[in-house]
């Protein structure tokens, strides 16, 4: 398995649209890296350049250490397991996962050895003479694992699961997956627009929005520290909500204050909001909770409740977060 790293990468449509700007990202061997952003934010585009089936406009993509943006898809060490899976309908399980070790003319009993194995790991050993059509949809994503691992690749990337697929479903192939990282230990990157399905999978996740690399970070790190009123609002559970806030100065103190809430900043906090000057300005606090308003009476009433990063609080203007430790 291998380390990805992407630097400085971008990707202009020939019809002059920049679909991922300047998009920076170093993957550690063995990480399940989750890419989630709104339709449209560019995932697709960026897995599609690392797979090689998109050209890279600029930058500099390495596999493994070894610089590929000109490398044929084939060539780069990688299994591309997207939405259907595309197995071969007419071949059993066996066929399948054996069929890229034919083409690179494996000797046979080679090929059955290493299908056997693989099938072994998969638990698919029962079913390789099935056809994909009498497989349930977790068994088949299994069958496009097992054919891509006997190939040996270095980097998993997998698209989104059909989403025909129902919420059960959906449930058992993400169990699925998260269960096969854990015991192989492959490198992945996956793509999803669902920000749970993110959180769960992911031992980091990259929040995109606009094109843009909004975050890359452990899922508990983007709800304890969400670096912009994006990041902040499209991750965590239960949703973030805002409300606009005065940051004042009274009797050596500050004050956060929002209709008839006040919220005094703690003194070691202090230092960020007269440095950052905010002091006399709007800034936009954030809580997660159904209704800001009677959140944030509640936390209020504790002054613990921002040392615990229970409120968020962001500039209006840079939306960027002030409390962010980075
Ligand atoms: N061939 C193309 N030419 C021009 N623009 C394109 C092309 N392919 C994609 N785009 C645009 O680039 C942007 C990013 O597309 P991409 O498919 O990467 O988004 P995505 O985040 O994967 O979205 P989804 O979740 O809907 O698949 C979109 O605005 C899309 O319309």
């Amino acid at each position: 398995m291998a380390s990805v790293s992407l630097r400085h990468i971008n990707k202009v449509y020939p019809n002059g649209f920049e679909a991922v700007k300047d998009f920076n990202l170093e993957i550690e061997e063995k990480e399940f890296i989750v890419f989630v952003g709104p339709s449209g934010c560019g995932k697709s585009t960026t897995l599609r350049m690392i797979a090689g089936l998109e050209d890279i406009s600029s930058g500099e993509l390495r596999i493994g250490g070894k610089v590929v943006n000109d490398t044929e898809p084939k060539d780069r060490d990688i299994a591309m397991i997207f939405q259907n899976y595309a197995l071969y309908q007419r071949m059993t399980v066996y066929e399948n996962m054996a069929f890229g070790l034919k083409l690179r003319k494996t000797p046979r009993d080679e090929i059955d050895r290493m299908v056997r194995e693989a099938a072994k790991i998969l638990e698919l050993e029962a079913l390789l003479d099935r056809r994909p059509k009498a497989l349930s949809d977790g068994q088949k994503l299994r069958v496009a694992m097992g054919r891509a691992i006997v190939c040996g690749p270095k980097v998993f990337l997998i698209g989104e699961p059909p989403s025909n697929l129902d919420a059960k479903l959906r449930r058992q192939m993400r169990f699925e997956l998260f269960r096969l990282h854990q015991r192989l230990g492959m490198t992945v990157i996956y793509v999803t627009n669902d920000p749970v399905e993110a959180m769960m999978l992911g031992t980091r996740v990259v929040v995109m929005n606009g094109g843009v690399l909004q975050q890359a970070d452990t899922p508990q790190m983007l709800c304890d520290y969400p670096r912009n009123l994006f990041v902040a609002g499209f991750v965590g559970s239960p949703q973030m909500n805002f409300v606009d806030a005065a940051c004042k100065a009274a009797g050596g103190k500050l004050y956060l204050t929002a209709g008839s809430l006040e919220l005094e900043i703690p003194v070691e906090q202090v230092k960020k909001f007269t440095d950052g000057g905010y002091v006399g300005k709007t800034v936009v606090l954030g809580v997660r909770g159904e209704d800001a308003g009677a959140t944030l009476k509640a936390l209020t009433q504790s002054p613990e409740a921002m040392k615990k990063k229970m409120i968020h609080i962001f500039d209006k203007e840079t939306e960027l977060a002030i409390t962010s430790l980075s």
